[in-house]
Formats: structure tokens, sequence, C-alpha cells
């Protein structure tokens, strides 16, 4: 006789688990609490410890007796885990495990895995190390917290027994080595400070090298060669830049010329290699420990060629400029600290014209921004002559007009202090850096009390039985595994049984078992070589999206994408990592739960993943599926920069934002190849790492998972959709975007053959017919199903039955309310805008879009009236004087073309303005419903 216990195994699971989880809570509240009175008897003993001790060694009779009383505030008790935790352990690190267990305590409560965590386990580094540290700096010297010594008892003992077999030394490179490790064990950025140190310690010893050369090495005669080598033979003195030095070529006007009054009204600032400043510093630096470089007009050294009738030189050193006459009469070349060459002129003197200057053959002048003003004309405006040329080629203006003053800085290519620049990784969470993922009590945890009940197993189990055997099928073992939506009944036939022969008896068994649907049967199960038949259970439970994202497969998943989609027939929650399928196409008729596994996806997404990793792209022609999402815009959407609405219903707009996406897809495409990444992963990490430059154009890519509902309804108005989908579906895997595209009609004129090649996922919840099964999985089976949630997923060919989960509206709603008022982005996240030509406008078959804009950009007539007037228009004329980006800006020329306002753009040349007059633009401007 079988069992009438009605309880099933699944239930007393559950009851189980639940009990599991309360006897948790209970222990982790439990340690939470100890803990946090071991921290504060720790705390106080730290101030009582003296007296407590003597008070403690007392006995009970003769404290009363003297009426000693404990000062510690957590009483005897206190006062003893105080002696023990510090003075008997680990000195004033012993505060550390009370710390530990208030963390252990909170993780129980938040049913977190303890085994493994990195802040217990840093804490538990840091208290060893640091009651060693301080048992074998202090050993039992000082007593100020504690009557042992600051290490207590475990760090004096065990440092005093390294001490002993490894000495002084060995102990202090082990405790040394130890705390490096312990640093680099909680964060690895710790290595590059390491790094630091050891470079800032090997420039120092280099500069002490450097020290010993200059200052003990050259006086005693030796002198570097110029590969480094020291050599014996001293050079000949060289002059000191202040003193006159030797005529070496015929005296210059400026050498007899006064210095004219000097105003420095127009610097010219020459910018040129740093090499050839450094090395014409590096001629004088042995000269002279001078900062200040004087330079002759040819950019030699001072020293070298000014004849000795040359104006008296200031002394250098104290000067902002060392100041260098030029050829010029009146001119002097100042080179600075800095490394600046600027050019000074007396005001109100005619000046150099700055073309001279630029001369050089690789000198290139900017004054202002008009260079044909002639200088003189600028005296109040700094002008600023940029130089390729190296100081020893510059030219020296021709004598014409006089009183010019050069003053020359070398400008030295700007160098970020080394150390200035950043050597840990970018972190691109850092940018919503106090963003909190969703808890997941905003879930609801259904419980369902419909159970299967171990007669229904029975029963079920005789009638397969007695069905197989009535077509003389005999079979050796029937094993039942209950699900959350079917059971499957696991049959190993008798040796020599075709399968196909019990395949064939489907329709058989469903009519014995008396179910209309849901019955399918896996010949053979997978890897087994058993027969499965999966019989839908009287009454269905609900798999919660609460149980799926508390599950530890999806807690602990490293998948980059992250999805818990439900729960298979083995009860054990689906995990599958979106990135790696890379695309989903998701099928089923109204109602069969279609919209509840898309929200599932998302939900589970925006519960591992933050803002800086993930943007959803959501185009929904039904127009009410994902219109909540809109509230995460900030945070988790992506949208062309044109766009208002995030969430994209239009189909024109839904083919602009996927031929968007295209270009999004090209770009990424283009910056993973400068990268030499392979995909967004090695890209990302080329990047936070900090190996790639932004100013390139280089940035963090986050993963992009487009979310298309009712995709027979866009192809069906826009056919043209086709050709994104199908890009981004066969290119777009490799740079993070993803395709999830779900249709209440799988048919082939929706799901085209060129789809359908580039979506090796696919999930299916119930169809009404066979061929829509085959469509959509390329078998027969999604018919087969009972609907609610369940659902079929085809990956590489294998299928495997999972009941969704339930997420409903409501659920939905709380989660995008959390994230919602958290920080987020200033906007959404930009798609480069797309401007279909007219041709694509037409192929739209509506009117209006082969016409102009609908909706003109609020800067469109003032922008329209600027340019008649003008008489001219260019992109990069709308962004400079409007402060607009460049999508902006053409997105607006754009629409002043279709306009018949400018005409269209012809190569380089400047756009044709159609109207002349402002009355007749105002005239177009009413008739365009703008003003
Ligand atoms: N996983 C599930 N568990 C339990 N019930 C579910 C599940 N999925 C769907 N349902 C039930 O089925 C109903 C319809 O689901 P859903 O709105 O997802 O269908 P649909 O396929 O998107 O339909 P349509 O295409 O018409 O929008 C839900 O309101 C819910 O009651």
């Amino acid at each position: 006789m079988a069992s009438k216990n009605t309880t099933s195994p699944n239930g007393r699971q559950n009851v189980q688990r639940s009990n599991r989880d309360s006897a948790r809570w209970i222990a982790g509240l439990l340690l939470l609490f100890v803990g946090l009175f071991s921290a504060a008897a720790v705390f106080f003993s730290f101030f009582s410890w003296a007296p407590d001790q003597s008070v403690l060694q007392k006995s009970v009779e003769d404290r009363e007796l003297i009426g000693a009383e404990i000062e510690n505030l957590c009483g005897v008790a206190g006062a003893r885990l105080g002696m023990l935790l510090v003075d008997r352990s680990f000195g004033l690190f012993g505060i550390l495990i009370p710390v530990m267990l208030v963390l252990i305590g909170i993780r129980i409560i938040r049913q977190r895995p303890l085994l493994v965590n990195h802040s217990i386990l840093s804490l538990f580094f840091i208290m060893i190390l640091g009651s060693l540290t301080l048992g074998f700096a202090f050993a039992d010297r000082w007593s100020i917290c504690c009557s042992t010594g600051w290490g207590g008892a475990f760090g004096i003992e065990v440092s005093t027994l390294l001490r002993t077999h490894i000495g002084a030394v060995g102990t202090l490179i082990l405790l040394l080595g130890g705390w490096i490790l312990t640093g680099v064990f909680i964060n690895r950025n710790f290595i590059n400070k390491v790094n630091e140190v050891g470079n800032v310690m090997a420039d120092k010893g280099e500069k002490i090298v450097e020290i010993v050369k200059h200052k003990v090495v050259v006086p005693l005669g030796r002198v570097p060669g110029e590969d480094g080598a020291i050599t014996e033979e001293a050079p000949e003195p060289a002059p000191k830049a202040a003193e006159p030095a030797a005529p070496a070529a015929p005296a210059a006007p400026a050498a007899v010329v006064p210095e004219p009054p000097v105003q420095k009204a127009a610097p010219i600032h020459v910018e040129r290699p740093a090499e050839s400043v450094a090395a014409a510093k590096a001629t004088l630096r042995d000269e002279d420990d001078d900062p200040f470089i004087e330079l002759t007009p040819d950019g030699k050294p001072v020293g070298e060629v000014v004849p000795e009738e040359t104006e008296p030189q200031e002394p250098a050193g104290d000067e902002e400029f060392t100041e260098v006459d030029l050829s010029h009469p009146e001119g002097r070349v100042v080179m600075g600290r800095g490394g600046l060459i600027e050019l000074e002129r007396p005001a109100f003197r005619p000046a150099a014209p700055a073309a001279p200057v630029s001369d050089g053959p690789f000198t290139e002048i900017i004054v202002g921004d008009e260079p044909e003003e002639p200088v003189e004309m600028r005296a109040e405006i700094p002008v600023e002559v940029t130089a390729e040329t190296p100081a020893e080629v510059l030219p020296a203006p021709e004598p014409q007009g006089e009183g010019v003053v050069v003053t020359v800085e070398s400008n030295e290519a700007k160098l970020v202090d080394e150390k200035a620049i950043p050597t840990e990784s970018y972190d691109p969470l850092k940018d919503l850096v106090n963003y909190h993922k969703p808890p997941v009590t905003l879930l609801e945890d259904y419980v369902s009390d419909s159970e299967v009940s171990d007669e229904e197993i029975f029963e079920n189990k005789t009638k397969i039985e007695e069905t197989l055997k009535y077509f003389g099928i005999p079979i050796q073992r029937i094993k039942a595994t209950v699900g959350p939506t079917v059971t499957l009944y696991e049959i190993v036939q008798a040796q020599g049984v075709k399968i196909a022969k019990i395949q064939g008896l489907q329709n058989d068994i469903a009519q014995s078992l008396k179910a209309e649907s849901g019955i399918r049967i896996i010949a053979p199960i997978p890897g087994k070589g058993t027969i499965g038949i999966e019989v839908p259970n009287r009454n269905k439970q609900i798999v919660s999206m609460y149980s799926a994202v508390r599950s530890l497969r999806f807690q602990e998943s490293k998948a980059e994408l992250p999805v818990v989609i439900g729960r298979t027939i083995q009860n054990e929650n689906f995990v599958f990592d979106l990135a790696k399928m890379p695309h989903l196409l998701v099928a089923g008729a109204t109602g069969q739960g279609k919209s509840v596994g898309l929200n599932a996806i998302i939900t589970s997404l925006l519960y591992r993943k933050h803002p800086a990793q993930l943007k959803f792209v959501m185009i929904d022609p039904k127009m009410v599926e994902f219109s909540l999402y809109s509230k995460v815009e900030r945070h988790f959407l992506a949208k062309m920069e044109s766009e208002d609405e995030a969430i994209v219903t239009d189909p024109r707009k839904a083919v602009y934002t996927l031929n968007a996406l295209c270009t999004e897809m090209d770009n990424r495409l283009e910056l993973c190849k400068k990268a030499g990444a392979r995909n967004i992963s090695e890209y990302n990490e080329k990047f936070t790492s900090r190996r790639l430059n932004p100013l390139n154009g280089h940035r963090f890519m986050p993963y992009i998972v487009v979310v298309i509902d009712e995709f027979a309804d866009l192809i069906m108005t826009a056919k043209e959709v086709e050709t994104p989908v199908t890009r981004l579906a066969q290119k777009a895997r490799a740079i993070g975007i993803h395709l999830i595209i779900a249709t209440q009609r799988p048919s082939v004129d929706v799901i085209t053959g060129k789809i359908k090649a580039n979506f090796p996922a696919r999930v299916a919840f119930r169809v009404m017919q066979m061929i829509d099964s085959r469509t959509i999985l390329d078998r027969p089976g999604a018919d087969q199903l009972i609907g609610r949630g369940d659902m079929l997923i085809s990956k590489d060919g294998e299928l495997t039955r999972i009941q969704c989960a339930l997420v409903e509206t409501k659920e939905v709603e709380r989660i995008v309310d959390y994230i919602s008022k958290q920080q987020g982005y200033t906007a959404a996240y930009a798609l480069p805008d797309y401007t279909p030509d007219n041709g694509e406008g037409q192929q739209m078959g509506s009117e209006e879009a082969s016409s102009a804009p609908l909706k003109y950009d609020s800067l469109f007539s003032e922008i329209a009236r600027s340019a008649v007037q003008d008489g001219s228009i260019s992109t990069s004329m709308i962004q400079r004087n409007y402060e607009v980006g460049f999508n902006r800006a053409g997105r607006i020329m754009m629409q002043l073309e279709r306009a018949g306002i400018v005409g269209r753009q012809q190569g380089a040349k400047p756009r044709d303005i159609l109207y002349h007059d402002l009355p007749s633009l105002e005239a177009k401007l009413q008739e365009l419903g703008v003003f």
C-alpha cells in the first residue's frame, strides 16, 4: 500500500529550509550582540584594566570586605573578557575580535556565505600582524592599556620566539613582508603604492649618485664623458653666463644699443620640442648650476658667443628670466626656468612684426585669432608663437625697426610629474560611488501551498507503466523528479526496446494521464540514455523572483551579464550569461508569460549590475510594457541624444535608434581595433588599467542590452528594421551589445532566416501551433507547454524546460523607484544621433517620414534668422556660437536643409542660404509653425 502522507518531498524541503533560515537568523543576531558586548568590554578595559585586575585577583569575599568594585562598565564579565582578548591574546589589536564577531553576525543575518569573506580575513591578518609587530617593538615595556604590553601575550611570545630563531632582522623582514602581503590582500592597488615607494627610493638613489658625481668626482678632475663614462680630463672652464665672454662674432648691434625701458606688452611665446630645449639646457647644466639659461640669438649658450661688449648682463639666477641679446638692435632673448621663449617689446615702439620670427623652417606663428594683423597693432593682446623649431635654428629677426626686446622661454612640452600620474586602476563605479543595488526585499516572496502529493506521483507512475505495458514496452525502473510545473518521470526501459517506439506514444500517455497538454517526451534524456516523460502537476507552483535572485547560484555567478530566469524541473535555479548567449529570441502566444519573462531578465540584470556597467535600450511598440523603466533613464537607459523619450515606442524612431546602435557598434569596434582588444572585456580591462588614453577617444564601455517587445508589430510597420537588427546580431556581440527580441507571432515573415541565423539562443513560451514551435525552436515542444511562465530555452540545440520566475509589475515599480531615488547620471547614456537620408525617410512609407522633421530644435528659428542675416552657416559655427554638441548642431543643420532654408552640403563648399531676406524667412517659419 502506498503511503498516504500528503506532504511532498518538495514541501518538506521548503519547511526545512524556512526552519533553517530562522535558526540562522537567530544565531546571527546572538553573535551580533555578543560582538557588540565584547567590543564595549574591550574598549572600557583599555581604561580600567589596572584597577580591575587588582580587584579580580581578590576573592569575592575580600572584594565585598573592602568594597572594591570593578570599573569596567561591562562589569566583571567585561573586565574578564577584556583581560582575555587584550592581555592574554592580541593586545591592542584584540579589539578586532569583537569587530569580526559583529561582521560575522551581520553576514549570518543577511544570509551571506561566511567561508571566504574578504573583510573578515583582512581583519584577521591585521590582528595577527599588529599584535606581532607591537610585541616585537615594545615587548612588555609599555603597559598603557593592558598589563602584558601592547602586543598582548600572543604578540610578545610569538615575536620572542621568532627573534630567538631568526633574529631581530629576520623578524623585521618577516613582519614587513607580512604587512605588504596583507596590504595587497586588502587592496590590489597597494602593489602600485609599493612600486611608487620603490621608484621614489630608486630616484633618490640616482640623485645621490649624481650628487656624488658632481660634488665629489668632478672636483677631483674626473668628468663624465658623453656616454656618461668618467674620464680623467677636466674640461676647459666654461665662461659664466654673467661674465663677459670673448667675442666669437662681430659685435651684434644689440650689444651696443642701450636697453630701452621694457614694458611687457605683447610677449610672444615660442613653443618648441622638449628635446631641443633639454639639449640646450643640458649643454649649460654642467657649466653652471644657475637654473637660468642664457641664449644668444642663434640659440647658443650666451657664454660662447656673446661679445664682450654686450651690455652688462643682469646677474642670472635671481631673475625670472635670463636675458640674452639677439642680433636685433634692441632685441633680447630670455630663457626662463619654465623654458618658454618670449619676445618682449617696449610699448609704443615700432616692433618687429611676428612674421620674421616665423620664417624659420618649422615655425608656426599664431598671433591671437587673426594672424594677418600686425603685432604692433595688438599691443594689449598676448601673442603666441608656436615653434617646432629648436632654439638653435630660430632665425634671428632682420634688423628692422627698433626697440624689440625678445624674451625667450623655451616651452618645454609640459610633462606631468611622474608621481602625479595616477597608477591605480580606473574604477567606472566611482562615477556613482554611493549607488546601492536594490535590496531583494523589494520582491515578493510568493509562498505556494500547492504541492505535488505522493499520491499524485504514484498515480501518474502507475498510469505510465500501464500504458507502456499495454503497448508491449516493459520497463525496469521509474524515477520521479518534482519540479515547480511538471514532474519528470525518468524511465529506464528494458533492454532491446526502441526509443522511437516510446516517442510515438506521446498522445496515448497524455490520454491515459488525462492531461490536455504539457506532456513532453524526451527520448533519450541528453547524457543519460533514459527516457523522460514530463507530466504537468495538478497544482503549479509559483517560482518567485525573490527566491531566484536570492539563490547562491545567481549571487555567486561570475557571468558578465548574469540572468536568473526561473527554475528547472530539477528545482535548480537556471542562471545564464546573456553576454554568452549572445542574443535572445523570445516567442510565445499572448498571455503565456513573455512580458513577465522579459521583466525577469531585466530585473536580474538590475540586481547585479551597476549603472556604469550596463545600459538598456528599450523598444516597446505596445507602449505600455516598458514605460515604468523610464524612471531609471539616468541610471540604466541609453537613447539617441536628440530623443526626448528613452523608451522608444514609435516604429520610425525604433529604426533610427537601431541604426544609432549600429553607429555605436562601429565606433566601439573601431576603438577596440585601435586598442588592440578583441572584445569588450579585453578593452575595458585595458581601459581600467589605464593603458588606453581617453584623449584618444577611449572610454569605458558599458554593456548595452537592447530589448524589443512585439518585434512582429515593428517589422510589419518598418520592414527596414531588419537590416540594423541583422547587423547588430552579426557583429555587436564582441563589443557588448546584446539583443533580446520578443514576439507573439514567431512566423517566418517575422523571424526571418537572417535573424534566426544570428540568434542561437531562443526562448519559447507556449505557442498554439506546432509550426510556430518549429519556427522558434526548430522542433515541436513549445506547443505542448502549459502556459503561465512554462517555457523552453534552447541553446546550441539543447532544450531545457523552465518555470519562469514571476515578477509582477508592482515589484518592478518598487525596484525602479528604489533606483530612481538614488543619484544618477545627468542624462541617459547618449547614443550617436542617426539622421536618415531622404531616401531612407521615404522608405518608411509614411508621408511624414519624408517631409521635414516633426519637431524642430528650440534653437531652429534663431539659427535660421542668423544664417539669413549673416549669409553663411556651418555646423561648426552652430556649435561654436550656440555652445551645442556636434550631434545637435548636425541635427539642426539637417532640419534647416529639410525646411529648404539652407542648401545641401556640397563637398567642402559652404552651404547656400536659400532665403535672402528676413521677411520671407519669417513667412517660412510661420508656415513651419516655428517662431
Ligand atoms: N512565470 C509566471 N508565473 C506565474 N504566472 C505567470 C508567469 N508568467 C505569466 N504569468 C501569468 O500570466 C499572465 C500573462 O503574462 P504576460 O503578461 O507575461 O503574458 P504575455 O505573453 O506578455 O502576453 P502579451 O503578449 O499579451 O503581453 C500574467 O499576468 C500572470 O498572471
